[in-house]
């Protein structure tokens, strides 16, 4: 088998609350998978599951190709880093590397060889004798994955594990994780809110929702075809714009104007004439004329979000807030009415009544 990890059919139910629901993954070996989803979706119920920290309701794990269900977490080879560091306080780095695997039983020699191999890959030989206190929280958290790293085990397990960082070490950091999966090819999976990190780390996403994966795919296909409403508004920032309507023909008819969707592929061929959203993210959107474009409205700029190499300008549309994303240099003004042209091949078409692409 390609899988490095099996979930099937779980299930989770804390006393009122079914958290999760049915959910099958499969999680090839050396893969980076991220699970993404709102607060309370049940990304970390499911990591917790995998590395047996908690009983399931039902259901079954497999972990490389044996069944790990019941099995103690220790035996699972895995190796999990949280959010919080839980380093040992008193101990130095070194100590901190080195004491599970003591606890094990290992040899001095073979311990040595693995601390200094974990200590070379995250770049903290020069802080091995310092304790935890004396060390920023993105050199705490390279001891945290040097903890796992140590134990030499094929699946990593990561919950949130840069949330306590600021934004430039979070960069930073996310940089060396990628770095570290293209060295090792172990399977990692990892919990995150931030789609910036999920985009740029994962082979494949799995988008939650109460309990239950919304889309399972590459960053790439999440983007450019979320398989509906949700996925479609949870990434990208800012969210999708949204146009309430029908398609008619080869056209998506909104009170008396019509967006042709020439060249839009559609999944079902039979969703004619039914009631849509029509999707369309802020990069493609324009405030000028441009190739296969058609002008979908003029407004006034309600708002500018100004962000350097690129700018959000805002602006009211029918009943909703619209956003476009244009180039930093361009020169607006707040209340200045401004003509908005859409690109038909980039939009998405929702069905209002099962919110699933069309
Ligand atoms: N011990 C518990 N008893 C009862 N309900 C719980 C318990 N732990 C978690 N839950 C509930 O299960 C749901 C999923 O929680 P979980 O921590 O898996 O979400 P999450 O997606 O990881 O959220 P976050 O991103 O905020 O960490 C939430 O509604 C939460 O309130």
């Amino acid at each position: 088998m390609n899988n490095s990890i099996s979930i099937k059919e779980l299930d989770l139910k804390y006393q009122d609350a079914h958290v999760l629901k049915q959910l099958n993954l499969d999680i090839k070996k050396g893969e980076f998978l991220v699970l993404l989803g709102s607060s309370g979706c049940g990304k970390s119920t499911l990591l917790n599951c995998i590395a047996g920290l908690l009983d399931i309701s039902a259901g079954q794990i497999w972990i490389n190709d044996r069944n790990v269900t019941w099995e103690e977490p220790k035996d699972r080879g895995i190796g999990m880093v949280f959010q919080s560091y839980a380093l040992y306080p008193q101990m130095t780095v070194e100590k901190n590397l080195s004491f599970g695997l003591k606890v094990k039983g290992m040899g001095k020699d073979e311990i040595r060889e693995r601390v200094d191999r974990a200590a070379k890959i995250l770049q903290i030989e020069p802080l091995l004798q310092r304790k935890p206190s004396e060390l920023s929280g993105g050199q705490r958290q390279r001891v945290a994955i040097g903890r796992a790293l140590v134990r030499d085990v094929e699946v990593f397990l990561f919950d949130e594990p840069l949330s306590n960082l600021d934004a430039k070490l979070r960069a930073d950091l996310r940089v060396e994780i990628k770095r570290l999966h293209q060295k090792l090819k172990n399977t990692m999976v990892y919990i995150t809110h931030d789609q910036v990190e999920a985009l740029t780390l994962a082979d494949r996403i799995a988008i939650m929702k109460n309990g239950e994966i919304q889309q399972l795919s590459t960053p790439a296909d999440i983007y450019h075809k979320p398989c509906n409403l949700f996925v479609a508004q949870f990434i990208g920032s800012p969210s999708m714009n949204l146009l309430e309507g029908r398609i008619v023909g080869e056209n998506f008819v909104y009170q008396d104007y019509r967006v042709s969707l020439l060249g839009y592929e559609f999944i079902d061929q039979g969703n004619h004439d039914e009631s849509a959203y029509l999707g369309i993210r802020p990069e493609h959107l324009a405030l000028e004329p441009r190739d296969g474009y058609v002008q979908l409205t003029s407004a006034p700029i309600d708002i500018l979000e100004p962000m350097g190499d690129e700018t959000i300008v805002w602006f009211d549309f029918m009943e909703r807030k619209w956003s476009v994303k244009v180039h930093g240099d361009h020169q607006l003004t707040w209340g200045a009415e401004v003509d908005i042209y859409l690109d038909p091949k980039k939009a998405h078409l929702f069905s209002q009544q099962s919110e699933a692409r069309l």
